[in-house]
C-alpha cells in the first residue's frame, strides 16, 4: 500500500494489483452523484434537501436515482462505523486522510459492506470515481484500502473495530451513532417509559438498528385535495396501515406522481401525519374562534394536512414561520391549498414572523395551535442522515429556552377551551417531557390531556404501543415512524 498522503507524489504504477482501476477511468454517474452529495454535506448542506437537486443535475431517475440515494444516505448514516474500518484498513487515523478521499473510501465501504454490490464492481467503480475526482495518486490509496476492506465482511469488520468492554462506546461504533446520541436515546427510552432498566439494552439496540435502515417513502394525501386511492392508483404504492391519509411507496420515484407535483399530496412521515390528525380530532367546546395556528410551519408539511382539515371543519389556518427562506418554502408548497381554501370561503395564510410574539399579539385567538418546535431532530435520523454527526449536546442549551417560549406563546394564543399540541421530531427528554412539565408548572390555566385516544390507524383503531400517556412518543423500531413526540394541552381559563 502506498505510504504517502493522498494526492501526493505518484509512486510507481502497480499494474497487476490495480488492473481494474486502470480500466475504469471515468466516474460512473450514480457513484459520482453520491460523491457530490457527500461533499455538499461536508460543506453544510442538508442531505434530504440537496439530494433531489443532485439527482436532477446528474439526470438520474428511477433505479439509478434510488441506487445513488441509498449509496449516499447509507454512507452518511454508517459513516462512524466505516471510518473505524477505514482507519484500520488504511493504517492511519481518518483525520490524516484528505476529506475528499475519505468520502470516496466511505462510499466504497458502503458498497462493499452495506449494499449488495459485487466486490469487483464496488472496488472498480469506486477507484474509477477516485481517479476522476481526486486524481490517480489518491486512486492508488483507495484501491489498496478497498482491497483490505473487501477481505472481511460487515460482521467481521464490526467485531474487529468495536471497542472491547461493551456499553455505550461499543454500541456507538457498531451502530454508527455518536456516543452522546446513544446515551440520549437510552435515557429517552427509559424516560418515556418505553423500556425498563432490564429491557433497555435490547430496545436501544433495536432503535439504533432502525435508525440505520433506509426508511420507506411515506406519502400523504392532503385532506380535501387528494385521496389515498388516487395516490395508490398513480404510483407503485399501497395504502398505509398506520395513517388514514397515508400511502407507502413500494418503489419508484415519487417525483412522477401528479398529485405531488401540484401540491395536493406530499412526501411526509406517517408520524407527522398522525400528529396533525390528532390535533384536528381533539374535542373543543363550541363558540371558539374558527381559526387554527401552526406556530412553526416551515417547510409546511404538517400545515399541508392541518390546512386541509381546517377547511373541512370550517376554520382558517395561520401558518407562522420565522425564517424568510422557510416561509417561502411554505408559500410554494401550500399554493394549491391556499387556492383550495379560498374556493371554500376559508383562508390559509402564511406569515413570516416570530412565533414567540404571537401569544402577546393575538391572545386567546385560536381554537387549535400546533407547536412543532425546532429541535435536535434525533428522532428523524433515518431521513436526515447527517444530523447525528452535525448536532452537538450544546444545541440543547439553545433550543430549550426557545421551545419553552414557543409553547408559552402558543398557550397564550389559544382561547380558553382550545388545545395546543406540542410536538418534536426528537425523543430527547430535555426537548419533550421536561419542556412540557416546566411550562405546566408555571401555568394554572392549562391542563394536560391524554392524547393517546386521538391517534388512530387507517382502520380507525387506536394506535398500539402508545405507553402510559398522557403524552405519546412514537419510535422507528416500534411504529415504523420517525420518533415523534406529542403532548396535548388544554387551556382551561
Ligand atoms: C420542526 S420544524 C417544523 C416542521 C413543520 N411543522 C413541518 O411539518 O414541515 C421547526 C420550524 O420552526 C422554525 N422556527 C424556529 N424558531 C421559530 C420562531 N421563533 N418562530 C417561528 N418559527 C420558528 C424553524 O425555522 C423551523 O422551520
Amino acid at each position: 500500500m502506498p505510504d504517502r498522503p493522498p494526492g501526493g507524489r505518484r509512486g510507481p504504477r502497480q499494474r497487476s494489483r490495480t488492473a481494474p482501476a486502470q480500466r475504469t477511468r471515468r466516474a460512473e454517474p450514480t457513484r459520482f452523484a453520491a460523491y457530490t452529495l457527500l461533499r455538499a454535506v461536508d460543506e453544510g448542506a442538508y442531505a434530504n434537501l440537496e439530494m433531489p437537486q443532485v439527482l436532477r443535475r446528474h439526470r438520474l431517475e428511477g433505479r439509478d436515482a434510488a441506487f445513488a440515494t441509498e449509496l449516499a444516505f447509507g454512507t452518511v448514516r454508517r459513516q462512524g462505523l466505516y471510518d473505524a474500518v477505514v482507519a484500520v484498513a488504511a493504517d492511519r487515523p481518518t483525520d490524516r486522510i484528505d476529506g475528499a478521499v475519505l468520502d470516496v473510501l466511505r462510499l466504497g465501504c458502503h458498497q462493499l459492506l452495506g449494499m449488495r454490490v459485487p466486490a469487483h464492481a464496488a472496488a472498480d467503480q469506486t477507484v474509477g470515481l477516485a481517479r476522476s475526482v481526486v486524481g490517480a495518486g489518491a486512486a492508488g490509496l483507495v484501491n489498496a484500502v478497498l482491497r483490505r476492506v473487501g477481505e472481511r465482511d460487515l460482521e467481521e469488520w464490526t467485531a474487529l473495530v468495536t471497542p472491547e468492554g461493551g456499553g455505550t462506546p461499543a454500541l456507538a461504533v457498531r451502530h454508527s451513532h455518536p456516543e452522546w446520541v446513544v446515551t440520549a436515546l437510552r435515557a429517552a427510552l427509559l424516560g418515556h417509559g418505553r423500556a425498563t432498566p432490564e429491557t433497555v439494552d435490547a430496545e436501544l439496540e433495536a432503535l439504533l438498528v432502525a435508525d440505520n435502515e433506509p426508511p420507506r417513502v411515506h406519502l400523504v394525501a392532503r385532506p380535501g385535495l387528494a385521496t389515498v386511492e388516487e395516490l395508490v392508483a398513480a404510483a407503485d404504492a399501497e395504502p398505509s396501515p398506520t395513517s388514514p391519509v397515508g400511502a407507502v411507496l413500494r418503489g419508484g420515484d415519487p417525483g412522477g406522481i401528479a398529485a405531488l407535483r401540484d401540491g395536493r399530496a406530499a412526501v411526509q412521515d406517517e408520524g407527522s401525519q398522525l400528529l396533525a390528525l390528532a390535533l384536528a380530532a381533539a374535542e373543543v367546546p363550541g363558540g371558539l374562534p374558527d381559526r387554527w395556528l401552526d406556530l412553526c410551519a416551515g417547510p409546511g408539511g404538517k400545515a399541508g394536512v392541518l390546512g386541509g382539515l381546517a377547511v373541512q371543519q370550517g376554520a382558517d389556518l395561520v401558518a407562522v414561520e420565522v425564517s424568510e427562506h422557510r416561509a417561502d418554502l411554505v408559500r410554494r408548497g401550500l399554493a394549491t391549498l391556499v387556492a383550495h381554501a379560498a374556493d371554500a370561503g376559508r383562508s390559509v395564510e402564511i406569515r413570516t414572523a416570530d412565533g414567540r410574539e404571537v401569544g402577546a399579539e393575538e391572545p386567546a385567538s385560536y381554537a387549535r395551535v400546533l407547536v412543532d418546535a425546532p429541535c435536535t431532530g434525533l428522532g428523524a435520523l433515518r431521513r436526515r442522515p447527517e444530523a447525528r454527526w452535525r448536532r452537538r449536546p450544546s444545541d440543547l442549551a439553545t433550543l430549550g429556552p426557545l421551545q419553552r417560549a414557543l409553547l408559552t406563546s402558543a398557550l397564550d394564543a389559544v382561547a380558553p377551551g382550545g388545545v395546543v399540541a406540542y410536538a418534536t421530531c426528537s425523543p430527547h427528554v430535555a426537548e419533550t417531557r421536561f419542556v412540557v412539565s416546566d411550562v405546566l408548572k408555571r401555568r394554572r390555566d392549562v391542563e394536560q390531556v391524554d392524547v393517546r385516544p386521538l391517534l388512530r390507524d387507517a382502520a380507525g383503531e387506536p394506535l398500539a404501543d402508545l405507553g402510559d400517556g398522557p403524552a405519546v412518543q412514537l419510535w422507528p423500531h416500534v411504529h415504523g415512524t420517525d420518533a415523534m413526540f406529542l403532548a396535548l394541552l388544554r387551556r382551561t381559563g
